[in-house]
């Protein structure tokens, strides 16, 4: 499978994406320039974490009118996989292939640390390969992680089993306690935890190697 790994200006967590699905997933990927304007002979989309155009106006905000925006819209509606971490997860919003926003922390501060969290739904493109594993640590990494929806929109994710991921212990003030959401096809997931910094011993946690697995598998479906 080859993996696409979009580059903003003020992305920092491309590398990290990179290496999770090739030295440890064993595919293939390319870094994709927000400059470019087709997604061609891709089979998945990563929009990795980071400050992209330094998080002015909005986390995400500038990044959505990017040249590769359009092709990004137009893979996602062909049904394409499409992962956005963290900053991803705002652009994705922001470029409305997700309900909802994400808006500053409660605590108005950046937090940096391991949350354990819960998989709320293991029959997801991105989530099969958990198995019965439900509860899992991951790092984040944000200020802006609250994720915030109307009660429709809730009422929404809750009835079309859209919330993936959930905090265990809420550190940002996020609605439903979510983490992570996927649009209502399934095929485009946001998180704000970083699965690509949980793949191998080394780092402490592999609890996001299966999150990339799972893609693959669903891929080679
Ligand atoms: N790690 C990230 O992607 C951070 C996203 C964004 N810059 C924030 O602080 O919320």
């Amino acid at each position: 499978m080859r993996f696409a790994v979009i580059v903003f200006p003020g992305s920092n967590c491309d590398e990290d994406m990179y290496y999770a699905v090739t030295d440890q997933l064993g595919e293939t990927a390319e870094l994709v320039s927000y400059t470019a304007t087709t997604l061609a002979g891709f089979d998945g989309v990563l929009i990795p974490g980071g400050f992209s155009y330094g998080d002015y106006l909005r986390c995400g905000a500038i990044a959505r009118f990017s040249p590769i925006m359009p092709a990004i819209i137009e893979f996602a509606n062909n049904g394409g996989l499409v992962l956005g971490v963290c900053n991803g997860f705002q652009i994705l919003t922001e470029a409305g292939l997700l309900p909802g926003a994400l808006r500053e922390n409660k605590t108005l501060n950046f937090i940096c640390k391991d949350a354990p969290l819960k998989i709320e739904n293991t029959q997801t493109a991105f989530t099969s390969a958990y198995g019965q594993n439900t509860e899992i640590r991951l790092p984040i990494a944000h200020g802006e992680g609250n994720y915030y929806c109307d009660e429709a929109t809730l009422a929404q994710l809750k009835a079309n089993h859209q919330i993936v991921f959930t905090y265990q212990d809420n550190p940002n003030g996020s609605v439903a306690d979510i983490a992570g959401i996927t649009n209502e096809a399934g095929n485009v997931l946001g998180m704000m935890p970083h699965p690509e910094r949980a793949v191998e011993w080394l780092l402490g946690n592999t609890d996001g190697l299966p999150l990339f697995e799972s893609m693959a598998a669903k891929v080679r479906q």
